[in-house]
């Protein structure tokens, strides 16, 4: 909890003490207050040094209290840390924090409290409550303005930014940055500055902050906060509060900043994105039907990683593991290409304060085969096509050294029968990444029938180095994340046949939280992914079976919309038209095109559809049921082992907005008979549309009283598992 012991005579150094990241929980809090107190009392003290135990300084507030999913009463455990922060800003001794790991949320607060704070070189500062659907609420508010500033607290609050050590020195967050032992340089710092006065080192003290243009920083802090999460109330809330260090004095700006918490703290939007929290830790903890699991199986170190083929996923992965450090060889014939991921790697030193040198000379281009020989592990992303890639690994199943690992970046395709191929199939993973691969935060990590632990464990553990949230899933089609949107998609181009425009699905499922809408989604990923995915399934363009309807395949419903606009050359931004008119290739700003809309009256008038109004209630619940029920499909088959998987892979993979939780959530959240019953009436007006049949586990879970989505995971686990 909070030892405090005497060093040097007159320090008091004071540990906080609760693993793994001494979250301060209302005892935490407490305990640490009295033990500030009794410092403070000791006359043999004149300093406190206040620091984490582990390596960490702390991870902020318990976000299980904050969530309400352990038992403390509400009202102690949110009013304890405030007070411990106000306790040690109010000693009369200095305290100073000595900062390393992490400072973060309640974390910071406190160290804001302190008078001083030291940071060791790999530290991290931040509040992050924003992305908890919350806002710093010990006084994190108005205190980081009066250190900082106002621009740059309104830029970190509001956007959860956290900031390296040099980064904090460089904005005045904190005052010494040392490479050495952070404990022995506090104590030293502590000794310098025993007798210095404190009034200026209280941060409440301080005069507000007056920007001239604070207006205008606000509707911009506003209109970006809109864009990244629209609809969400935390990023307003924390606007708001910053707003009040420059309005009000401190103890009116620390009420306003507790009554915008009170309104947070119960929010569905902070329950969704406080599950997500923990959903994203779940996942990290695999386990395959043989018993093999996160614990027991560890994984191999990849000292030296290859990439083949640098196109857009390609050169995203080259960069990711360079950033995190791991030498490259990447085998490109494209000349032009490496031209894309050299520059690429020099923006990416530059953004990171590095020398280019220190990431170009990770990368070794190569186009011979036998350079891979070293590599502990190769990520193949070349063009999508089965038969490719078969050979592709047939050959490195020769060339590369018997122990590499052989990983497949594929989105879709069969990774059972890449692994065939081998002669090592259990050391054959999926590493399906998403595009832009340097910025995207999901990994999902597919398990084929035959990979080993050692592969799975290997693969998830490198994407958590290259910062990922890494999911495991089983083998299938689409897998779990492209296998839910194809209903999702196929319900958004049946609503265009009976009567809807592309701007009106996409404004309602932007309106729900979707940073783009499924048509422009589409436009930005090029229609031809899908159509040659459809192609190769044998659902478009020459593989169709003669006499085939249009409307129809395999005796479904089906919509040839999509392989009309690639037939006539639209495939979406790349070639300036799509589901959307754009200024011209490659541009992003999406207009409504008449043409698209006089193609879809002929369309309808071409095959008999009368259009009809179409409300967004249907809109919305026709395509996110029908994703959903997919989900439990995937669910059911053990394609996925929890709804928290399928959550985070939608959050982190495909842009669902996290104050939404996830479409797991959000049908639990909606109410899984309501969701049921829809699912049967748009079943009985479709029932040529397989997907929207409601599934067994959907009708099991109401038929069990619909547990909530905590227990599924549990249950689940007496259904088939492939994990
Ligand atoms: C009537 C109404 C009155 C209302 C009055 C209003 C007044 C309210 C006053 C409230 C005061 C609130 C103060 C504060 O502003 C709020 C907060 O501080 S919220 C918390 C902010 N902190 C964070 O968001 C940090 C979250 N954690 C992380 O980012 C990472 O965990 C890490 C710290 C960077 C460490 O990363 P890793 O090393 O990768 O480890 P893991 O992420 O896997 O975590 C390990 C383990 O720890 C658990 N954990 C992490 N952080 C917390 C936490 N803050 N609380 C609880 N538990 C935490 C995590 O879940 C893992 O455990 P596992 O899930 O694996 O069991």
């Amino acid at each position: 909890m909070a030892q405090y012991s005497r060093v040097r005579g007159s320090v008091a150094l004071l540990r906080l003490t609760n693993p793994p990241v001494n979250a301060l929980s209302a005892a935490v809090s407490r305990d640490l207050e009295r033990a500030v107190r009794s410092a403070c009392a000791d006359s043999a003290v004149r300093v406190l040094v206040l620091r984490g135990h582990g390596g960490t300084f702390c991870g902020g507030a318990d976000i299980r209290e904050l969530a309400g999913l352990v038992d403390v009463p509400f009202r102690v455990g949110v009013s304890s840390l405030v007070a411990l922060v106000d306790a040690v800003e109010a000693a009369e001794k200095p305290v100073v924090a000595a900062i390393e790991g992490v400072a973060l949320g309640g974390g910071l607060e406190l160290a804001l409290g302190c008078h001083f704070r030291i940071a060791h070189g790999q530290a991290r500062l931040g509040l992050p409550e924003v992305t908890l659907g919350l806002l710093p609420a010990a006084g994190g508010t108005q205190r980081l303005p009066r250190l900082v500033g106002f621009p740059a607290a309104l830029e970190l609050v509001a956007t959860g930014r956290d900031v390296s050590a040099e980064e904090a020195l460089a904005l005045g967050l904190v005052d010494h940055v040392t490479d050495g032992d952070v404990e022995e340089a506090a104590v030293e710092f502590a000794r310098r500055v025993a007798d210095e006065p404190l009034a200026s080192r209280r941060l409440s003290t301080r005069p507000p902050p007056r920007p001239a243009d604070l207006d205008t920083l606000l509707q911009v802090a506003l209109e970006r906060a809109q864009r990244r999460a629209r609809g969400a109330l935390a990023p307003v809330a924390c606007v708001q509060a910053v707003r009040a260090a420059a309005t009000l004095p401190f103890t009116q700006g620390l009420q306003l900043e507790q009554e915008l918490m009170a309104a947070l703290l119960p929010s569905n939007q902070a329950r969704a994105m406080q599950y997500c929290f923990f959903a994203q830790r779940i996942v990290g903890k695999w386990s395959l039907p043989g018993g093999a699991n996160w614990r027991n199986s560890p994984a191999r170190a990849v000292s030296r990683a290859a990439v083949i083929g640098l196109g857009t996923m390609g050169r995203g992965i080259a960069v990711s593991l360079v950033r995190a450090g791991i030498p490259v060889v990447a085998m490109e014939t494209d000349e032009k290409q490496l031209r894309v991921v050299t520059a690429m790697l020099e923006r990416e030193a530059a953004k990171q304060r590095r020398s280019p040198d220190s990431y170009l000379q990770l990368v070794q281009f190569t186009l011979e085969r036998r350079d891979l020989g070293d590599a502990d592990l190769v990520v193949e992303a070349v063009f999508e096509d089965l038969a490719l890639k078969k050979r592709l690994f047939a050959e490195l199943s020769s060339s590369c050294r018997p122990d590499t690992l052989l990983c497949s970046n594929t989105s879709a395709l069969d990774v059972d029968a890449l692994a065939a191929a081998t002669r090592r199939p259990e050391l054959v993973v999926g590493m399906h990444f998403f595009a832009p691969a340097h910025v995207m935060k999901l990994l999902e990590v597919v398990c084929g029938a035959r990979s080993s632990p050692v592969a799975v464990a290997t693969a998830m553990q490198l994407g958590k180095r290259l910062g990922k949230v890494s999911v495991a899933v089983a083998n299938c089609p689409g897998f779990a994340g492209n296998r839910m949107l194809k209903p999702y998609v196929e319900q958004a181009s049946f609503l265009l046949e009976e009567g809807a425009t592309p701007q009106q699905v996409d404004a309602v499922l932007e309106d729900f939280g979707f940073a783009m809408g499924v048509f422009r989604m589409s436009d930005l990923s090029g229609l031809d992914v899908g159509w040659r995915v459809r192609e190769e399934a044998g659902l478009a363009g020459p593989t169709v079976p003669p006499g085939e309807s249009a409307r129809r395949r395999h005796g479904c419903r089906y919509s040839p919309l999509a392989d009309l606009l690639c037939e006539h050359g639209r495939l979406g931004q790349k070639t300036g038209r799509g589901w959307y008119l754009y200024e011209g290739p490659g541009g992003r700003a999406a207009t409504p095109d008449p043409w698209l809309h006089d193609f879809l009256d002929q369309y309808r008038r071409r095959h008999g559809l009368r259009p009809r109004r179409i409300d967004q209630q249907e809109v919305l619940e026709r395509c996110l049921y029908a994703l959903a029920n997919e989900g439990f499909r995937i669910l059911e088959e053990g394609v996925a082992a929890g709804p928290e998987d399928i959550d985070t892979i939608y959050v982190l993979g495909y842009g669902w907005p996290a104050h939404r939780g996830g479409p797991m959530y959000h049908v639990a959240a909606v109410g899984l008979p309501a969701v049921l019953s829809r699912l049967e009436h748009f079943r009985r007006l479709h029932p040529d549309v397989p997907q929207l049949r409601p599934s067994a586990l959907l009708r099991h879970l109401v038929a069990e009283g619909s547990p909530p989505i905590s227990r599924w995971r549990e249950l689940l686990k007496g259904l088939r598992s492939q994990l």
